[in-house]
């Protein structure tokens, strides 16, 4: 594999995703990073002319709940795969009537409701403050946004994913608040993935896939696993079709969003005079800066 060939789209598999039908497997990548090991192993994988980089965040065998998965080693690993656009796949619940179970949500904001997750690559004595003001890769998200039109899948532009900290499921007190603080849709994961992928410089967006209505409705039952698990299975399928019409005839990425140069205005450090062992643990991060 040729490492740090900054090329490849790489999708997160989320809750029912764990690995994508009609791709040419190439390699298996073990990879460990200076944050330890990443979910599993990442799947270097061609879909059409593309070379993608698949990883399920949770594992194959979905092992690892939300609040244990090392986001920072999934992004690192992504990194070093030569990843620059990384597509998150989601299942959500609905906070909003007219979001229906079955449907897609481009997100393009988060509430961050986490704790206790390590949430930077910049712990010191390399300090970076990048900019969360536009968390999603706008170019990147719309060009999921005709993906899902080809696939003729019910898509919302736009929407606020609140990101709890799990793995229980809200209080319908919680899920009431939520929905007055305007969000749309609620999960336990994007956050601090999306965090690290943008002090990684990688384009980041997220497919929501609304499985449930959480447990504010009244009129629908509350989520759970069992009432999940029944519509993710069709979202699962309806996110391949999706992957597929957004490879089809794929472009390199040309991406004018920002994204890719997020360090230039955060790193509150003067690189050069930092010694190899400051360096070592974000070498593959700023390395492009040295
Ligand atoms: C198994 S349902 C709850 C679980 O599903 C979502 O995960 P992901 O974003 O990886 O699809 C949600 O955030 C919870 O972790
Ligand atoms: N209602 C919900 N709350 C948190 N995560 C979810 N994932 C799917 N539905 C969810």
């Amino acid at each position: 594999m040729s490492r740090l060939t900054p090329h490849r789209t790489g999708i997160i598999g989320g809750s029912g995703l764990y690995h994508i039908d009609g791709i040419e497997v190439l390699d298996t990548l073990t990879i460990d990073t200076p944050y330890g090991a990443p979910s599993d192993e990442l799947v270097l994988a061609r879909i059409g002319n593309q070379e993608i980089v698949f990883l399920p965040r949770h594992g194959r065998n979905h092992s690892i709940p939300p609040h244990k998965i090392n986001y920072r080693a999934n992004i690192y690993a992504m990194k070093l795969a030569g990843v620059n656009r990384l597509i998150s796949i989601s299942a959500v619940g609905s906070l909003r009537k007219h979001i229906h179970p079955g449907e897609f949500v481009l997100v393009d904001q988060f509430v961050d409701r986490t704790h206790g997750r390590e949430s930077t690559f910049f712990d010191g004595p390399i300090v970076a403050h990048v900019s969360m003001a536009d968390p999603v890769c706008n170019e990147l998200r719309e060009e999921l946004a005709t993906a899902c039109r080809k696939a003729d899948i019910t898509t919302h532009q736009g929407g606020r994913y609140l990101v709890m900290q799990g793995p229980q499921f809200s209080s319908r007190a919680e899920s009431e608040l939520y929905r007055s603080w305007g969000m749309d849709v609620i999960g336990m994961t994007n956050l601090p993935e999306a965090k690290l992928a943008r002090e990684a410089e990688i384009c980041y967006a997220t497919v929501a896939m609304c499985t449930d209505y959480d447990c504010w409705h009244g009129q629908e039952e509350d989520v759970s696993v069992q009432s999940i698990v029944e519509v993710m299975q069709q979202n699962v399928t309806r996110a391949k079709a999706m992957l597929h019409a957004f490879f089809a005839g794929y472009q390199q990425s040309t991406c004018h969003c920002g994204c890719r140069e997020a360090l230039e205005q955060g790193i509150f450090a003067d690189l050069s005079s930092l010694d190899d062992d400051a360096i070592r643990p974000v070498h593959a991060l700023v390395a492009r800066l040295l």
